[in-house]
């Protein structure tokens, strides 16, 4: 079939139409014939918006006095200009990415991807852009709180009972926007950058993990113009300064991860639990010269030069701290203090935790910052106990090895009976024998060969004799904190602490006798006189807290009975009366001492 056949003759007029030029109006319409010739060769679907276009060539060609010929061909340039533009921007484009610009790939799996989405999140020009991310962030205790203005709920008629209500709190936490996968762009100082967030799938073959899965990867790509990358290193530096800005002022605190993120090795096996703000040293209620101890030997061992020194003399570099005493004396108090005050992070391990395992231990130390506190709580109650069958001796210096096998080389072999071959066969057996910590598997951990070197290890514990002495010899404990129950100066300092700050802003606004019911001196000494409403809660001057504070502390027995963490949640439920305070402390104390010398749980005087 010709084409002249398929357009039903219609070709030759319309043919003619065009070249005869614009000048005669009929020949600017598109020939009547066409449009059955073109229908069944398009198919019928196509019908009516054919029409409509040779309608509207019509009304142009006869109406504008246009030829449809020139404006098929103006389009056909504005397309074919297109389409070369963009082939040479492309073209150009490559070109300047692979020789005119520099690129820095940051992937998710680093810290840095933290510290940049955390900055691009603070960018008014990328969040208020169109294509975003939103992610629900919640804030800590310490953020931004005081000014919030809480709900409360009145559940006594008669308005007595007016508690705050915090059901919709999570409602107020505002959502974090980021820049969503594709490309951004943004200036930082004088130079324009460009980002890239992308997103890949990655296939683990489940070597680690023991199931084969995919396994989504973020990354983000900046790029800027020129030929170096310093630009982009100097803003990766700036997101990582803003991201560390607060952190003078708060410890970071952090703890195994999720045992399934611990595979992953490097910054999964550590999660951040909380991130206080740095606990004052002089909030710690302890003996100065033991506090001064402590602080000496911390700093002189996080010099930069030690590590020198120590390498030059052999001795591996650790210091280990061992923290014992009563329960609630402060032991965890000055873990934190001294972290705040070398504004290091805080490992802490629970060798309770049924999911970990003397590997994941040694790979937990591996996995340690150059500089940190490690701090293993109650190790006590760990129930590290040397394998029954290892010899007494340190196990670094004898001839037995770290899994408590030492007994099992110098054992005769025909003297085994069936109760050690029952005891190897469970030590050879099943997975369980790998839950747990061992004594072994702990030093392992503390100086095995894959221990980092330059933490700090604080051990804490009530019970330091029921350690065993391989744990606290010289190497792994360098020095020994005691802490006791409170001494009466010890009880004073913590009655002042706890109303010292009121009292100062009392003294700043000058109101020290402002009160009509201020005590009289000859009331302070006397706890059971009873205290007016009014006057307890009225301000109370720096030098008549010194006073309540002393007459408080001599009625709390010299002979160490109570512990600080006892005193401080006394005060804490007359946190702002001092005065009620010292008038209800005898009764309580002698309720504390008749409940501990019964040995009953329950207390009478709260
Ligand atoms: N010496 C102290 N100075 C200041 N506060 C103290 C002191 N001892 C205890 N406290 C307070 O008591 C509470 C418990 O203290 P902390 O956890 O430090 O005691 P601990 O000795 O570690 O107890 P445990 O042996 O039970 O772990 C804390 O809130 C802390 O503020």
């Amino acid at each position: 079939m010709d084409f002249n056949t398929l357009f039903g003759g219609a070709l030759p007029t319309f043919v003619a139409n065009m070249t005869n030029g614009a000048s005669n109006e009929t020949q600017r319409s598109i020939p009547e014939g066409i449009m059955e010739s073109l229908g069944p060769l398009l198919g019928t679907q196509f019908n009516p918006l054919l029409k409509t276009f040779m309608l509207l060539q019509n009304i142009v060609g006869s109406s504008l006095g246009l030829d449809p010929t020139v404006i098929l061909s103006v389009f056909g340039f504005i397309w074919a200009a297109n389409k070369l533009s963009r082939q040479l921007y492309m073209t150009i484009y490559g070109l300047t990415q692979q020789y005119l610009t520099a690129s820095i790939c940051i992937s998710n799996n680093d810290e840095m991807f933290l510290h940049m989405m955390k900055w691009l999140s603070s960018q008014p020009t990328l969040v208020n852009s169109r294509l975003l991310t939103a992610e629900t962030f919640s804030k800590t205790m310490w953020e931004g709180e005081e000014s919030l203005e809480i709900p409360t709920t009145d559940i006594a008629p008669d308005g007595s009972g007016i508690y705050l209500n915090f059901s919709n709190q999570e409602a107020k936490a505002p959502p974090r926007f980021t820049p969503a996968f594709g490309l951004h762009g943004f200036w930082f100082g004088p130079r324009y950058f460009r980002l890239h967030r992308k997103q890949e799938s990655l296939y683990d073959d489940g070597n680690s993990s023991g199931t084969p899965q995919f396994k989504d990867k973020e990354k983000l790509v900046i790029s800027c113009f020129g030929r170096s990358p310093e630009p982009i290193k100097k803003l990766l530096q700036y997101a990582k300064e803003q991201y560390y800005a607060d952190h003078h002022a708060k410890t970071t605190i952090k703890r195994p991860a999720p045992q399934n993120m611990r595979r992953y090795g490097g910054r999964h096996s550590w999660l951040q639990v909380a991130n206080r703000p740095v606990r004052p040293m002089t909030t710690v209620v302890l003996d100065v010269k033991q506090k001064v101890q402590v602080l000496s030997d911390m700093n002189e061992y996080l010099h930069p030069a030690t590590p020198r020194w120590y390498a030059n003399r052999g001795i591996p570099l650790r210091r280990g701290y061992l923290f014992h005493g009563p329960p609630g004396t402060g032991k965890t108090s000055l873990s934190f203090a001294l972290a705040g005050v070398f504004g290091l992070d805080i490992y802490v391990i629970s060798l309770l935790d049924p999911s970990l395992t003397e590997e994941d231990l040694s790979a937990l130390f591996n996995s340690l910052p150059r500089r940190c506190v490690v701090l293993l709580e109650d190790i006590d109650t760990a129930g590290l106990a040397r394998a029954p069958d290892a010899p007494k001796t340190d196990e670094k210096d004898g001839t037995a090895d770290k899994k408590g096998h030492g007994k099992d080389k110098a054992h005769n072999k025909d003297d085994w009976s069936v109760s050690d071959l029952a005891r190897e066969l469970k030590r050879q057996s099943g997975p369980d024998d790998k839950k747990g910590i061992s004594l072994s598997g702990l030093l392992n951990a503390i100086d095995g060969v894959a221990s980092h070197e330059g933490r700090v290890l604080i051990m804490t514990t009530n019970k330091p004799e029921a350690l065993d002495e391989a744990l606290i010899r010289p190497g792994r404990v360098d020095l020994q904190v005691a802490f006791t129950n409170a001494t009466q100066e010890q009880a004073m300092e913590l009655f002042v602490r706890m109303y010292e700050a009121d009292s100062k802003g009392v003294a700043a606004r000058g109101r020290f006798l402002e009160s009509a019911a201020e005590p009289r001196d000859g009331d302070l000494s006397d706890g059971s006189t009873e205290v007016e409403e009014e006057s307890e809660t009225a301000p109370v001057s720096p030098e008549e807290l010194t006073k309540i504070a002393a007459a408080f502390s001599a009625k709390i027995p010299s002979k160490q009975v109570i512990s600080p963490a006892e005193i401080q949640g006394f005060l804490l439920k007359r946190k702002k009366t001092p005065r009620r305070a010292l008038a209800e402390v005898d009764v309580w104390v002698k309720a504390l001492v008749e409940q501990k010398a019964s040995k009953t749980k329950v207390l009478q005087v709260q």
